[in-house]
C-alpha cells in the first residue's frame, strides 16, 4: 500500500494518534497514545511492561494485531483494513539503545546513509550530513569511525543519523542506558536541548524516572501492557496512582540558577545544595528527603519554607503528602510514615513547615 505524508487527510490533527494493540501468547499490549508535534513523550514502566513492544510497533518493526496507528493523519498500520506501511517507508527516525551505527562507515557516512537510501545524490547527502554534525558540535569527528567516538559522541551521531531523513517522528530506546554515570549528566542535558528544538513528534522509552522527567514533556506509565497513568512529570509525581509509580517517579524536581552551593528557584526562594555549580540547573530530591514540621524547624536544615497540605494518599506503609508552597515556597511531595502523619495531626489544609537537607538534594546542569 502507499502511505506518505502527502496523503494526509485534511482536517486531522498533526502528530501521532495511535491505539497500539499487540497480542502475544502470554502478553497483550493495549495502549493509546496521542502526541502533538513538538511534544516529547516518555514511555516509562517496569521490565516486561511492554515499552519496547510499543516502540517497535511505532517503528513498524512489530506489526499491530489490533488498533491503528496514524502519523500526521496518514495511516501507517491498520490491521483491521490490512493496511501497513513498511518500516523503511515510514517518516520515522529510530535511535536504538546501543545506537547501531555502521562500524565500517565514518560518522559522516553514517548520517548520510538514510538520505542516500532515499535517492538523495551523494554530494548533497554528505553536505547535509556535515551540516547536521556541525549542529551537534561534531564537525571535528565527521571522518572517524564509530569505535573512535565516546558514548556521548556516538549518541549524537545516532541522533544526527535519525534526523537526517527529516522524520515526522523520532523514537528513542533507552537513550542514555549505554552511558556511564559521568557522561550521562552532560549527555542528558544536551539531548534535552536537541529534543526541545525538534519540531515533530518524539517518543522515548526508559526505565529511569530522572531521564523521563528531564527529557519529556509528558509521561505515559505502562504496567502489564496497559497505561496506568499519564500526565506531566509534576502531575505524576504529586499524585501517583500505583505503588510502582509512587516509588519510581517520586522526585521533586525544579529548575533554577545556581551560584556556588545555592540555587535560586524563584524570586523569593533559594535552595542550598550539596553540589557546587553555576548557571541553569535542575535540583531534585525524593519525597522521602522532605521533613514536615508544625513549627519552624530550628535544626541545621537550611532549606525550610511554609507549605499547605493539598492532598494525602497512602502507598504501602507510606503516605504521600502533596503540598503547595506558601509565600514563594516550593510545591512539593513528601513521604511520611502513617505514624508521623498521625503524630503531627496532618490533614488537607494543614499549614506546615517543609524542610530538606542540602545533602539530600541533587543538582545538575540543565
Ligand atoms: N519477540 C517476542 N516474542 C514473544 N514475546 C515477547 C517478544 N518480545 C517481548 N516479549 C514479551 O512481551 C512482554 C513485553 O516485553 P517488552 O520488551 O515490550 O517490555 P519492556 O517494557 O520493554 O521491558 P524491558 O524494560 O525489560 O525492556 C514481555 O512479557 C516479553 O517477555
Amino acid at each position: 500500500m502507499t502511505g506518505t505524508v502527502e496523503d494526509a487527510v485534511t482536517g486531522t490533527p498533526p502528530g501521532l494518534d495511535a491505539h497500539l494493540v499487540v497480542e502475544r501468547e502470554a502478553f497483550r499490549l493495549d495502549v493509546r497514545l496521542r502526541v502533538a508535534p513538538g511534544e516529547v513523550l516518555a514511555l516509562l514502566g517496569p521490565n516486561g511492561a511492554g515499552k519496547t513492544t510499543a516502540l517497535r510497533a511505532l517503528a513498524g518493526l512489530t506489526p499491530l494485531t489490533g488498533g491503528r496507528l496514524q502519523l500526521d493523519g496518514v495511516p501507517l498500520d491498520e490491521p483491521g483494513r490490512r493496511r501497513r506501511v513498511a518500516p523503511e517507508r515510514r517518516p520515522v527516525g529510530v535511535i536504538f539503545q546501543d545506537y547501531l551505527l555502521f562500524p565500517h562507515l565514518s560518522a559522516l557516512d553514517n548520517v548520510a546513509f538514510g538520505p542516500r537510501c532515499q535517492g538523495v545524490p551523494k554530494a548533497r547527502a554528505r553536505a547535509e550530513a556535515a551540516e547536521l554534525l556541525a549542529r551537534m558540535g561534531l564537525s571535528d569527528h565527521a571522518g572517524v569511525k564509530p569505535r573512535q567516538l565516546s558514548g556521548g559522541q556516538a549518541q549524537r551521531v545516532a541522533l544526527a543519523r535519525a534526523l537526517a531523513t527529516g522524520p515526522r517522528m523520532l523514537l528513542l530506546d533507552e537513550p542514555l542506558a549505554a552511558l556511564d554515570a559521568g557522561a550521562r549528566l552532560d549527555v542528558r542535558a544536551e539531548l534535552r536541548r536537541h529534543l526541545a528544538a525538534f519540531e515533530a513528534v518524539a517518543v522515548l522509552v526508559t526505565h529511569d524516572p530522572l531521564d523521563a522527567m528531564v527529557l519529556a514533556d509528558r509521561l505515559v506509565v505502562i504496567e502489564h501492557g496497559t497505561v496506568v497513568q499519564e500526565g506531566t512529570p509534576a502531575e505524576i509525581a504529586r499524585r501517583p496512582r500505583t505503588d510502582y509509580v509512587a516509588r519510581l517517579v517520586g522526585l521533586n524536581l525544579y529548575r533554577g540558577r545556581a551560584e556556588g552551593h545555592e540555587v535560586a528557584i524563584g524570586p523569593e526562594l533559594a535552595l542550598a545544595t550539596a553540589e557546587k555549580l553555576s548557571g541553569p540547573v535542575f535540583v531534585a530530591f525524593p519525597p522521602s528527603a522532605v521533613a514536615l514540621h508544625r513549627t519552624r524547624p530550628e535544626s541545621s536544615a537550611r532549606n525550610a519554607w511554609r507549605a499547605v497540605i493539598t492532598g494525602m494518599e497512602s502507598h504501602g506503609d507510606q503516605i504521600r503528602v502533596a503540598l503547595t508552597g506558601e509565600a514563594g515556597g516550593l510545591p512539593l511531595a513528601a513521604d511520611l510514615t502513617t505514624v508521623a502523619v498521625a503524630e503531627l495531626g496532618l490533614e488537607t489544609g494543614t499549614p506546615v513547615w517543609a524542610s530538606v537537607k542540602a545533602a539530600q538534594t541533587h543538582a545538575y546542569p540543565a
